[in-house]
């Protein structure tokens, strides 16, 4: 469940590394977060000087203020541990780790980062885009109720999906929306941030806004993006709308009476309204501070 001290993730940008444009470019754009890509993003040959690209660059004076992660190669593929190594000297936010199948890989890439002296502040990001993380969800999303774990977040990558089951992503995802609804039941169950996967076609934006709030509406706190072009729409179809922020103070307001103070459940124009729906409309309104505030 989203609470009012949720971090704000509407926007989750993918920088490949290795492309100096959109590297000098990532500070001045409005999203949440960003994800430097050591990845797939970048090609099997370029992958050292990648690396030591992002190091130099995060360094420097370029380093975005919002949200940082880095998406590692896979701990078991050739690149793997000295992608951890460089990830961990840029100090990040978090770390994504792409192709996990179960609770093992997780636990590994924590060890792997505790034998580096990284800080428990390091969080851990796991991308679902195998099928068996899919079934693998329930053991996964369990070491987010482990405090010693360092599991803050899922990421769904429909593309790496569609390839290995074969599923189609056509027409409006149509087939994958019920592992993505697992996807969000499982990361709300293990106390997780869980984030959409991207839009390929990052011309049709019109398209990209009804996947943002198809997103929403199915429980995402977010969505991956491509390209700068992906960022408005993603702020505003995450952001409370204006309706719900006026929903919500009309709830709080309507507890706050003094005939309301000790009731469970009261009748606000035509409707039932309980405490969860307080402590929801709290949580809304807190997020349209929160937007408000880091657009000032
Ligand atoms: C898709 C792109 C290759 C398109 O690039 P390009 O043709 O250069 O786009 P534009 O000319 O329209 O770009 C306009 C300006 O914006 C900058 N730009 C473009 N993309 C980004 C970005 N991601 N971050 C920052 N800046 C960006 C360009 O440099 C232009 O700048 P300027 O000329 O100075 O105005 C390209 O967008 C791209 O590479 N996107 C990211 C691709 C990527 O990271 N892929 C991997 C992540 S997605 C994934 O792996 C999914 C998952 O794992 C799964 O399985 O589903
Ligand atoms: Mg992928």
């Amino acid at each position: 469940m989203q609470d009012t001290t949720s971090p704000l993730r509407r926007s989750v940008l993918y920088v490949p590394a290795s492309n100096d444009k959109a590297l000098a470019k990532c500070a001045s754009l409005a999203c949440d977060t960003v994800i430097f890509d050591l990845e797939d993003a970048v090609a099997p040959e370029r992958k050292p000087a990648a690396r030591e690209r992002l190091r130099e660059f995060l360094a420097g004076d370029g380093r975005p203020g919002c949200e940082v992660v880095v998406r590692i190669n896979a701990l078991g593929s050739e690149w793997g541990t000295e992608d951890l190594l460089a990830a961990r000297a840029v100090k990040p936010d978090g770390i994504l780790l792409p192709k996990v199948n179960g609770p093992r890989d997780i636990l590994d890439a924590d060890a792997a980062l505790d034998e580096m002296d990284a800080p428990r502040s390091v969080k851990l990001w796991a991308m679902i885009e195998t099928a068996r993380a899919v079934l693998n969800l329930g053991p996964i999303a369990e070491l987010g109720q482990n405090p010693a774990a360092r599991l803050a977040c899922l990421v769904a990558g429909t593309n790496d999906l569609a390839r290995e089951t074969g599923m189609s992503l056509a027409p409006e995802r149509g087939y994958m929306t019920p592992f993505l609804l697992q996807m969000v039941m499982a990361g709300r169950a293990g106390s997780l941030g869980v984030i959409d996967g991207v839009a390929n076609d990052f011309r049709d934006l019109e398209a990209f806004g009804r996947a943002c709030q198809d997103a929403r509406a199915m429980g995402f706190d977010g969505k991956t993006l491509i390209h700068p072009a992906q960022i408005g729409p993603a702020n505003a179809a995450f952001a409370p709308q204006p309706t719900e922020v006026a929903e919500a103070r009309a709830i709080v307001a309507a507890f706050a009476l003094p005939e309301n103070r000790e009731r469970g459940a009261i009748s606000l124009e035509g409707r039932m309204v309980e405490r969860l729906h307080l402590d929801m409309a709290q949580t809304l309104l807190a997020r349209a501070r929160a937007i408000e505030e880091k657009q000032q």
